[in-house]
């Protein structure tokens, strides 16, 4: 088996359309180039064998595989506790085209599974969908799956090398900026990324957030005019108040957080984002008047 070249890890919630995208790619690339490969397909494989269950139609986007989706998990998570690495070695198996999608990465020791084994060749990939849109794809919130490990185990965690929130033609990031408030402490925005509801984003956590609500949460001032939003007359950053971040010594200072330097680059540099930097993807321009979507993805702690 040859060394794939690219190993694209796709991750999202479902009906996300994680395996759309992966066909996608698939059917652009050509299937002598491309192959989708998926964890879960070994597990529902082996599920319904055990189980007397029909293999092919827990493979599509059915009610059928709904309704068998948590019994599969608790099976699933029971062989990966006996071997993490199960799934992943044996979807890899026999592969012999050069670009790899796996359409269904859920978990950390998936993706720390692939980076062991593949290195620089793995990429991650967050598929984002609204939940009207997810609801209108007959997603339905379930307790048990949509607030466990197989729906929430890479909200966090994992610095995503691409996301949904790339303005068309942009690679990486759009803009990138340095925050600083002076004492060298973390803010974070409160972030409704996990089933749109509310809860903390640590600057200083790598990872992808999203501010759906950023009148309340995180204005910006655009300083160089790079990048304006109808209607907006213009950015300011709000202190946001204390209690929204587990890490100590969290809290703005008062007066707020500060820009001390903004820049608004359309390429990512090479090698990404300067250490030390927030970097911020902002979404393709909303309506007048309508939320403000504001994606980014924060690296370390600033000085
Ligand atoms: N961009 C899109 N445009 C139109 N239809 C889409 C798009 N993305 C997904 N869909 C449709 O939405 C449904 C769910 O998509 P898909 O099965 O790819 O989601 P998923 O994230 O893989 O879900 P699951 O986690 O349940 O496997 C499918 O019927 C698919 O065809
Ligand atoms: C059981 C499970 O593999 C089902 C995944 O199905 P699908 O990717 O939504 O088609 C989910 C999991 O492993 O947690």
């Amino acid at each position: 088996m040859a060394a794939p070249r690219a190993v694209l890890l796709l991750s999202g919630k479902r009906k996300s359309g994680k395996d759309f995208v992966a066909e996608q790619l698939r059917s652009r690339l050509g299937p002598a180039v491309c192959c989708v490969l998926r964890l879960s397909a070994p597990l529902k494989e082996r599920y319904a064998e055990e189980h007397g269950l029909d293999f092919q139609r827990l493979l599509d986007a059915s009610a059928y595989k709904e309704t068998y989706r948590q019994d599969m998990i608790r099976w699933g998570e029971e062989k990966r506790r006996a071997d993490p690495g199960f799934f992943c070695r044996t979807v890899v198996e026999g592969v012999e085209q050069p670009v790899w999608v796996v359409s269904d990465t859920r978990r950390l020791s998936d993706v720390e599974w692939f980076r062991d084994v593949y290195g620089d060749a793995v990429q991650t990939v967050r598929v984002v969908a609204s939940e009207e849109t997810r609801k209108r794809r007959n997603w339905v919130f379930v307790a048990g799956v949509d607030d466990a490990e197989s729906e929430c185990g890479l909200d966090q965690g994992v610095a995503f090398d691409w996301g949904p929130c790339l303005p068309p033609g942009a690679r990486g990031c759009c803009c990138s900026v340095t925050l600083s408030c002076g004492s060298g402490t973390v803010s974070c925005v409160p972030c409704p990324l996990r089933a749109q509801r509310r809860f903390p984003v640590c600057l200083s956590c790598p990872g992808w957030g999203r501010c759906l609500h950023w009148n309340k949460a995180l204005t910006l001032r655009n300083t160089r005019g790079c990048v304006s939003f109808p209607g907006g007359g213009g950015w300011k950053f709000r202190s946001l108040g204390s209690g929204l971040c587990p890490c100590p010594g969290a809290d703005p200072p008062a007066g707020g957080w500060q820009w001390r330097e903004v820049r608004f680059n359309s390429l990512c540099p090479p090698g990404g984002p300067p250490a030390g930097c927030l970097v911020v993807c902002f979404n393709r321009l909303p309506a007048a008047n309508s939320p403000r979507i504001i994606c980014f993805r924060s690296r370390r702690l600033l000085p």
